[in-house]
């Protein structure tokens, strides 16, 4: 079963409607009225920006007025918000009324209703998560006569709109796939019927393309029964945004269906360039553009260091315990709050971890029954249950105020997925928490992300978008700074509200600390009882020494010689500690060409410090620009462990075999890299190549087959047998089989089994890695 979670973007398609005669009065039959409005043919609009507008009685006479004034045979078209006569003082009675707000939540929100209910052009919003955008187009609607149309990307979405607006007591509807018959028919019945009841159409953007869509916009437009339109989560349109949908793109085509209607699109997350996409790809029309800063005031970010926690999931449980608060006399917490996963699994293990610590957690993620989903998001929503483990399908629309944390324990995909997504904290103004647990190696999650992608240039793509996220994570500047400057705002640091602000030295540490023990997590272990705060009593003079390779199997104390090392001050651990500490030190001083040298030191520092017994062949190179071994130790580590997975499961029937798996598997592993190593041109192909890499030998394995990376082994072995030579730090597997058992290696190479148990016999080709 697939971990992606995308299900939930179900494709909305015509061909999953369900069967609807044909509407009773489709475009051809529009009422004479309203004739001048049909969709014309390279018709220019005229947008007046008078403020004087007819009342709401006299639309059909606004109309006609328009009709009249008109040059030539083509009559321009009426314009929706002079066909409404709302006047101010409505927007705030409205605003009482059917939302029970005493006001604007945000200058934004106010001058963005006003613009839609007063003035005469299209606009974009972005105002953060939880902003207020729904209102936005809501109260509009109230306003504005007929329907208005909103465009929203999830069936899920609409329904909690559905739902919310429902219990304001205002009548919306939605066609999508997921109606019966009779409720289809009941809603298109009211549609079709001249004077619709419902106020609100919400419609997925597939839902858009449909004939029948199009037949009753059409419908609807020339009997002046449609003044705005509302994109939801607009970011979508742009392949600039975070989420692109190929969908979003065809709704230029709205624009053609009701040209007359006012353009709104709405969107939490959007650089300059996905709002220029937006308005351009919308044929928005002379377009207002209300922009917040992306910062949200009551959020506090964080990022810690997942690698070098010694108990990363009591590290959570304290900072969840933290959070939410007390257990309140009613049964449930002050707060609560969403642990965002990458996998299903992780759902689970954490749920069950953070459970067995003392916070009460129910996994959820598109794995579990209908029912089971309904019921977990229940009892976390009125607080019977404070956390929920879940996966990014777990949010979107999810309106619960008092969220007290988001954590992310697999890293977001964007750096605006998770502006998104952590902007689920703190809806309701309060100071919240928003953290991300950060791995070294968490750049291999994208490939599982990427699972249906299999395009090395898809690949490339998503490891560019994520290493933003792997930039803000190892950046100790201020994070909303951070995340400003990538949507192209200029905003001064918080000052207060992220580590990065706050605690700039122990950020610095950690990630030295980080940077130093590669993918090690035992050798920077620090005291359990207190591992909650552990880097508050983090010295990295005592812990910050590094260890590469084989991280995870080696002791959690460091050795005699190396600890000897570090307090003699020789050798190259000490070498780097000390340039660490002088960085430090020095950071704050430094002019801009110093600042420059320095981070070129820094650079240099990347080849430098490898362990002795270092798996990685030539571990020094610098032939690619940022490469240095830690990241590829943290690499073979990856492929070591697929091979040995491999290795054991195809060698699960010959024991001799299977007792050589440790020294095959990390032969195979060390070349394996190298050679990747050498093929790639940069960082991100290198990271592309051993994601491929890894899948392909997954795949090998599943099918019961042996790595190709174990066959150029033994075909290594074989030409090592007819020409001996002495290749420096290469060592091939044959010689290390020989060196160790040289009879039973020649045996194993003759006898070598074939390398598919499916497939016998497998030709010799050239192998190619990559
Ligand atoms: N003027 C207002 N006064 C008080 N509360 C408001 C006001 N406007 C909106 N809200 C509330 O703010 C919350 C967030 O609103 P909404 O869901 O529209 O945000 P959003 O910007 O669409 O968020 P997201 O980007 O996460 O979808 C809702 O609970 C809503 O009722």
């Amino acid at each position: 079963m697939s971990d992606f979670e995308d299900e939930d973007y179900v494709a909305d398609g015509e061909e999953n409607l369900l069967p609807w005669e044909d509407p009773p009065n489709p475009f051809d039959d529009s009422p004479d009225e309203c004739e001048e409005q049909k969709p014309q043919k390279k018709k220019k609009v005229q947008v007046k920006t008078t403020k004087s507008q007819p009342t709401k009685s006299k639309a059909a006479k606004t109309t006609k007025k328009s009709k009249a004034n008109t040059q030539g045979d083509e009559p321009p078209p009426p314009m929706p918000s002079k066909a409404t006569n709302i006047k101010e003082e409505d927007i705030y009675v409205a605003l009482k009324e059917h939302f029970g707000h005493p006001g604007f939540r945000s200058s934004i929100q106010e001058n963005a209703v006003k613009e839609l209910c007063l003035g005469d052009r299209d606009a974009f919003v972005l105002l953060p998560t939880g902003g207020g955008k729904s209102l936005i187009y809501q109260l509009p609607a109230m306003l504005y006569p007929g329907i208005s149309i909103v465009i929203s990307p999830l069936i899920a979405l609409i329904q909690d709109q559905l739902q919310s607006l429902l219990a304001k007591d205002i009548r919306a509807e939605s066609i999508n796939s997921k109606l019966s018959t009779e409720e289809r028919k009941a809603i298109m019945d009211d549609l079709y019927s001249g004077a619709p009841k419902t106020r609100i159409l919400y419609v997925t953007p597939e839902q858009v393309q449909t004939q029948r869509f199009i037949k009753l916009a059409r419908w609807m437009n020339a009997r002046c029964l449609i003044h705005l339109v509302a994109i939801d989560e607009a970011h979508c349109v742009s392949q600039w945004g975070h989420d692109f949908r190929p969908d979003y793109l065809k709704l230029g085509l709205l624009r053609e269906l009701v040209p007359n209607a006012r353009f709104v699109a709405c969107t939490a997350t959007a650089t300059k360039k996905v709002e220029e996409d937006v308005i351009r790809i919308l044929k928005m029309k002379n377009c207002a553009v209300f922009r917040t800063g992306i910062t949200r005031e009551n959020l506090y970010y964080d990022v810690k260091m997942k690698d070098i926690l010694p108990n990363p999931h009591r590290h959570l449980a304290n900072f969840a315990k933290e959070c939410i608060g007390k257990l309140q006399p009613n049964g449930s917490y002050e707060g609560a709050g969403i642990v965002y996963c990458f996998r299903r699994d992780d759902c689970e293990e954490i749920a069950v971890s953070l459970t067995r610590l003392g916070v009460e957690s129910e996994p959820y993620h598109a794995g579990l029954k209908p029912e089971t989903r309904t019921r977990v998001q229940e009892d976390w929503t009125e607080g019977r249950v404070p956390v929920i483990c879940a996966t990014i399908s777990f949010g979107m629309g999810v309106d619960k105020e008092n969220v007290r944390f988001v954590a992310h324990w697999s890293l977001p995909k964007s750096l605006a997925g998770y502006l998104q997504e952590s902007g689920r904290a703190g809806r309701d103004n309060k100071p919240s928490k928003c953290r991300l647990y950060y791995s070294q190696t968490a750049f291999l999650e994208e490939e599982r992300r990427g699972k249906r992608r299999t395009e090395q240039k898809k690949i490339m793509i998503q490891l560019r978008q994520f290493e933003s996220v792997t930039k803000y994570c190892e950046g100790t500047d201020c994070r909303h700074k951070t995340m400003a400057k990538f949507f192209g705002e200029n905003t001064d640091i918080c000052k207060t509200n992220c580590d990065g602000c706050t605690n700039k030295t122990q950020v610095a540490r950690e990630l030295d600390c980080m940077g130093k023990v590669g993918s090690c997590k035992t050798y920077t272990k620090i005291s359990e009882e207190d591992d909650n705060d552990a880097f508050a009593e983090y010295n990295p003079d005592i812990y910050g020494g590094r260890r590469g390779g084989y991280g995870f199997e080696r002791p959690d104390e460091p050795s005699e010689a190396f600890k000897d090392e570090v307090e003699n001050g020789t050798g190259t651990t000490s070498l780097i500690l000390n340039e660490f500490k002088k960085r430090r030190a020095a950071q704050a001083k430094l002019s801009i060409p110093e600042q420059k040298k320095a981070k070129e030191d820094e650079k240099a520092l990347l080849y430098v410090g490898f362990p002795d017994d270092t798996p990685l062949i030539d571990p020094a190179n610098q032939r690619v620009n940022g490469l240095g071994w830690r990241v590829r130790s943290a690499c073979y580590d990856t492929l070591k462990e697929c091979l040995e997975t491999n290795h054991v499961n195809f060698y699960i029937e010959t024991p001799e075999k299977a007792a050589l798996c440790d020294i095959e598997v990390r032969v195979a592993a060390s070349n394996l890299e190298k050679f990747i190593f050498d093929s790639a041109r940069s960082k991100i192909s290198y990271k592309a190549a051993i994601v491929n890499k890894r899948k392909e030998i997954m795949l090998t394995t599943e099918n019961f087959e042996l790595a190709e990376a174990f066959r150029l082994e033994q075909k290594k072995e074989v030409k090592a047998k007819a020409c001996p030579v002495a290749s420096g730090m290469f060592q091939s597997a044959a010689n290390l089989i020989s060196s160790s058992d040289d009879e039973s290696s020649k045996e194993d190479i003759k006898d070598q089994p074939s390398t598919s148990k499916a497939a016998p016999l497998v030709k010799a080709r050239t192998l190619s890695f990559v």
